[in-house]
């Protein structure tokens, strides 16, 4: 695991993430040369014999000048036009700009929906790998022209942190256009840079903003969540800017590094942890709660004091405590419909009054991933 900044160029897997505010002029239209400045750093990295997985913004930025919008669409159809036709054009200059480095890349839109639902989410692992194998850079961008409005990722930083952990990065870089993390807003005097953050979710004395440039998406809030999000799952972050793209991957540019909190977890923990949804909720009495939380238990039918929603066996549920806080997301092992008149029983009981079959734990161990404190609505 890269323990600094200085070990990128070590690292053999980095997820890369620009911003908007990265890709646009002062007009807040597409800046071509700034697109191919990045991509020409990357493209050098991929030939070295790194693989690069690119999330790029700028989609919905690209798509005002041809639609003739002065400023930022008004509603969601309008946000969903521009980001159709300035997807195009978007890739047409990362094809032509990588092209040029004898790399090809090829375009990926997700929507939320592929990373809640595991066979979409495999699906994805798989589509990824082979491009990876290839020698292709993957570049990717929200569906913005069809993502529904309640199951939008939203912004790309949390995405980014998403294929991060679909793609086991060994690092997650952020361009933007602040050279890191600061304890206020950069542009308010007297602002400190913060060079290196042990842990996200234990932050003191840093205030951020959820605006950012004139064209960004979620400023500083989201990119926290980002690191949350990656580094709670064994990748470790590097905020920085654009134009400091190559001193990145040389390990010399100024820019916030966010160690990794715990170690690499498998695909599946994170899937659970970070993106599945489920349809029901388990609620444990408070032993059951210690249990989970503590590290190596499953969950047994006597811990579990209500039933909510309804699903089948072998989809994702919600473990909450009695006050409705989540706890943990596992794979249950029954239906809704069976558990009723399981709960508060032994596991040697509802074998003796309900048969074999009902002696099972109702979440194994190996199908629950604990939800630890992280920064709000990081999800
Ligand atoms: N504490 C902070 N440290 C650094 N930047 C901050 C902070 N609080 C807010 N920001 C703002 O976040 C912005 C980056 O977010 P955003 O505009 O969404 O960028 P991008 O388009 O690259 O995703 C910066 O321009 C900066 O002004
Ligand atoms: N998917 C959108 C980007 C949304 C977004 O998060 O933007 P940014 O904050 O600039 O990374 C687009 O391509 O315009």
């Amino acid at each position: 695991m890269l323990r600094t900044a200085a070990e990128l160029s070590t690292a053999r897997r980095v997820v890369v993430k620009v911003g908007s505010s990265s890709l646009t002029g002062p007009d807040g239209s597409l800046a071509v040369d700034r697109l191919i400045a990045v991509s020409d750093a990357l493209a050098e990295r991929r030939v070295a014999g790194q693989e690069i997985v690119l999330v790029t913004s700028g989609a919905v930025a690209a798509g005002r000048g041809p639609l003739g919008l002065s400023g930022r669409p008004r509603d969601t159809p309008e946000a969903q036009a521009a980001a159709s036709v300035g997807q195009g054009l978007l890739i047409a200059h990362y094809t032509e700009a990588f092209a040029a480095h004898g790399v090809p890349v090829g375009q990926v839109l997700l929507t939320a929906e592929d990373t809640i639902r595991r066979s979409r989410y495999r699906n994805a692992v798989r589509a990824f790998e082979r491009l990876i194998a290839a020698g292709v850079v993957p570049v990717i961008n929200e569906n913005d022209a069809v993502a529904p409005d309640e199951l939008t990722f939203g912004d790309n930083d949390r995405l980014a942190a998403l294929v991060a952990q679909l793609v086991r990065a060994d690092a997650l870089v952020l361009l933007t256009d602040v050279d890191g993390l600061y304890d206020g807003p950069p542009g308010r005097p007297g602002a400190r840079h913060i060079p290196v953050v042990e842990s996200v979710d234990a932050l003191e004395g840093v205030e951020v903003t959820g605006t950012g440039s004139r064209v960004g998406t979620g400023g500083m809030i989201t990119k926290l969540q980002s690191a949350s999000m990656a580094t709670s799952s064994g990748i470790p972050v590097l905020l920085t800017t654009a134009a400091n793209v190559r001193a990145a991957f040389a390990g010399t540019a100024k820019g916030t590094w966010f160690h990794a909190t715990r170690k690499r977890a498998s695909r599946r923990q994170v899937w659970l942890e970070h993106a599945a949804r489920g349809n029901g909720k388990l609620v444990l009495d408070d032993g059951a709660v210690r249990a989970i939380v503590d590290g190596t238990a499953s969950l047994l039918a006597a811990g579990i004091v209500r039933v909510e929603g309804d699903f089948r066996a072998g989809e994702p549920v919600e473990l909450v405590d009695v006050q409705g806080a989540v706890v943990a997301r596992g794979i249950v092992a029954f239906d809704a419909a069976e558990l009723p008149e399981m709960l508060g029983r032994s596991t040697r009981e509802l074998r003796a009054e309900l048969g074999d079959r009902f002696e099972r734990e109702v979440v194994h161990r190996d199908d629950l991933a604990v939800v630890r404190r992280r920064t709000d609505a990081a999800r």
